[in-house]
């Protein structure tokens, strides 16, 4: 099935990979870990709940839907649908993590990030975790169907079976180029959000979409990078396993670039210059960091860089949606 060579890991030099249990989503559980010899612990339970939902990832996810929301006409007199809507995506979203965690255990356990979730250390059974990710898309579905319009419902359908089935099942084994198809599915909220007030497609939410569809590369790359052993110990073939990290960093410049670059169009759009204004200087810092990262030479300082980059294209696309809002409640 693989095309791709992984280049075999280097002795691993480094500190500079999380320590075990410390995933970004994944602290506490290696804290709580240390404790599960004590019986039935819930607050255990819904930890990893939490954590099988990816709930961090699905914040954001919701946060970008409330910003296609909120940009759509009369969103205020539909509050019924927008509150159906973001409730869907959230429940929907945590099915697709809950997804993709079933098919995974095996690679989780390889990877230091990952190594703690509750699946690959076997907390939580499969079955258990299959029964749980059927309660989130009936709870979606049931809430969306009520509550929306089908539109709405297809595309968050779409969504979850787009990451946590096409993705994590046939792109992400196969192709280094996983996480530019993936990352579809994760940019479709604003869209959702949008066609939960309106029950259509228009320019302004679409071009949202691609913007998380170009950040997408930007945001993982880096991480990639970071974690580039453990995937090749994992034999996923992401980029920076299959094609090295300077053709990595490049990529991750030019996806930086056209992040800016349209990042800008909203604003054009709207003739919003806050949004345009924070959306100016955000992406030019990202570009920089971009910039950084593939001068530095290869190594521990790099590396970490890397990471930072990747904390950064979050707070980033953070702020772009915040500015659109901004832009909104103040220009109008
Ligand atoms: C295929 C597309 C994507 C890939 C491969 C990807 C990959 C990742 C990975 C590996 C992490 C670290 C998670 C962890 O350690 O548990 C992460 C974190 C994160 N991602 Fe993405 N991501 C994608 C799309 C998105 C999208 C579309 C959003 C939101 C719009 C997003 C928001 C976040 C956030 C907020 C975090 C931080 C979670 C935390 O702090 O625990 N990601 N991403
Ligand atoms: C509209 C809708 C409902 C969309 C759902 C889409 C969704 C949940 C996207 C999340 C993307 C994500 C966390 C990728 C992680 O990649 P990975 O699985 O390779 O990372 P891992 O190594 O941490 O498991």
């Amino acid at each position: 099935m693989k095309s791709h060579m992984i280049a075999s890991p280097p002795n691993d030099p480094d500190g500079l990979l999380p320590a075990a249990g410390a995933s970004l989503t994944g602290t506490v559980t290696g804290k709580l870990d240390r404790r599960s010899g004590n019986g039935f612990q819930p607050g255990l339970l819904l930890h990893d709940l939490w954590i099988l939902a990816k709930a961090r990832v699905v914040s954001l996810l919701v946060f970008t839907a409330a910003v296609g929301e909120i940009l759509a006409p009369h969103a205020l007199i539909h509050w019924q649908a927008a509150l159906a809507g973001l409730l869907g995506i959230a429940l929907a979203g945590g099915a697709g993590g809950v997804l993709n965690q079933i098919v995974e255990p095996d690679l989780d356990q390889h990877m230091r990030r990952t190594l703690h979730r509750p699946l690959a250390e076997g907390r939580i059974s499969r079955r258990g975790a299959m029964i749980y990710a059927i309660l989130l898309m009936s709870a979606a579905i049931t809430i969306l169907a009520w509550g929306t319009n089908p539109l709405t419902l297809v595309l968050t359908l779409a969504g979850t079976v787009g990451y946590g089935v096409v993705y994590t099942l046939y792109l992400k084994p196969s192709t280094p180029w996983n996480i530019v198809w993936g990352g579809l599915a994760g940019a479709l909220p604003p869209l959702i959000g949008w066609t939960a007030i309106t029950g259509s497609i228009a320019a302004l939410p679409v071009v949202l979409v691609l913007l998380v569809f170009v950040w997408t590369p930007a945001h993982f790359w880096p991480l990639a990078i970071n974690c580039r052993r453990d995937y090749a110990k994992a034999c996923i073939p992401m980029l920076p396993c299959t094609h090295g990290i300077d053709r990595t960093r490049q990529e991750v410049l030019h996806y930086a670039v056209l992040t800016w670059a349209v990042s800008l169009i909203p604003a054009f759009l709207t003739g919003d210059w806050i949004y345009g204004g924070i959306a100016w200087l955000s992406g030019a810092w990202f570009v920089g960091m971009a910039l950084r990262l593939k001068a530095l030479p290869e190594g521990p300082e790099m590396d970490q860089y890397a990471r930072s980059m990747f904390a950064y294209s979050i707070s980033y696309l953070f702020l772009l949606y915040t500015g659109l809002i901004l832009g909104r409640l103040l220009i109008g």
